[in-house]
């Protein structure tokens, strides 16, 4: 009998050196997918994100949120943001990610791709709010996207793809020696929603 299929094994880790990534594969009840994926649209605060990226200021066409246990302010592409409170579903869906992957966040950044035109460029989680070295839950709902990683020196890449209700957690070094990024694609045109749990240090 095999216990877990060759592609999902949540024990192994994605990456072959310097950190530390498992997926595991589809964790949200198929019954539950679109439950979560409406409620996300319809009830999350939506906003074009703005980025000042030298000295310029730039709207993306991306949406992003971000929510947490207290006010935060996180700081990110030189702009600040003040943490919204938590909603049901990302209450629900925060202490799913935290039994799965065994640790506990206390912060959700949300992006919300309209197709597959939008995509984030390469980069790491490693900004200076954040707790150094902590996991970073990220949980997908909606069109099936490619995600990568890229190693700051020896530039070897990995890359998987996240499936609508699926998990990937990455931690350890993982955000000091590797970038990752989420590439455009002319294939999709349906919306993708991402939810980075992460914690920020008080
Ligand atoms: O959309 C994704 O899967 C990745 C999002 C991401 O890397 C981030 O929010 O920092
Ligand atoms: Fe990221």
């Amino acid at each position: 009998m095999k216990l877990f299929s060759d592609s999902v094994n949540p024990h192994k880790n994605l990456l072959p050196y310097n950190g530390t990534v498992n997926y595991y594969g589809r964790i949200v009840p198929n019954s539950k997918l679109l439950f979560y994926y409406e409620k996300l649209l319809n009830t999350i605060e939506w906003k074009n994100d703005e980025a000042v990226i030298f000295g310029k200021h730039i709207i993306t066409k991306r949406k992003v949120a971000w929510y947490g246990d207290r006010s935060f302010e996180y700081t990110y592409s030189n702009t600040t943001k003040k943490a919204l409170p938590w909603t049901e579903e990302l209450l629900e869906l925060k202490q799913l990610a935290e039994k799965e992957s065994g640790e506990t966040y206390n912060s959700c950044l949300l992006n919300l791709y309209h197709n597959g035109s939008e995509g984030m460029a390469w980069h790491s989680d490693g900004e200076k709010d954040l707790k150094k070295n902590g996991a970073i839950a990220s949980m997908s709902f909606g069109a099936e996207r490619k995600f990568a990683f890229k190693h700051k020196e020896s530039k070897e890449t990995v890359a998987l793809w996240l499936e609508n209700g699926s998990l990937l957690v990455m931690k350890g070094v993982t955000q000091t020696y590797w970038l990752h990024r989420l590439p455009p694609t002319t294939k999709v045109s349906e919306p993708r929603i991402n939810l980075t749990f992460r914690t920020i240090v008080e």
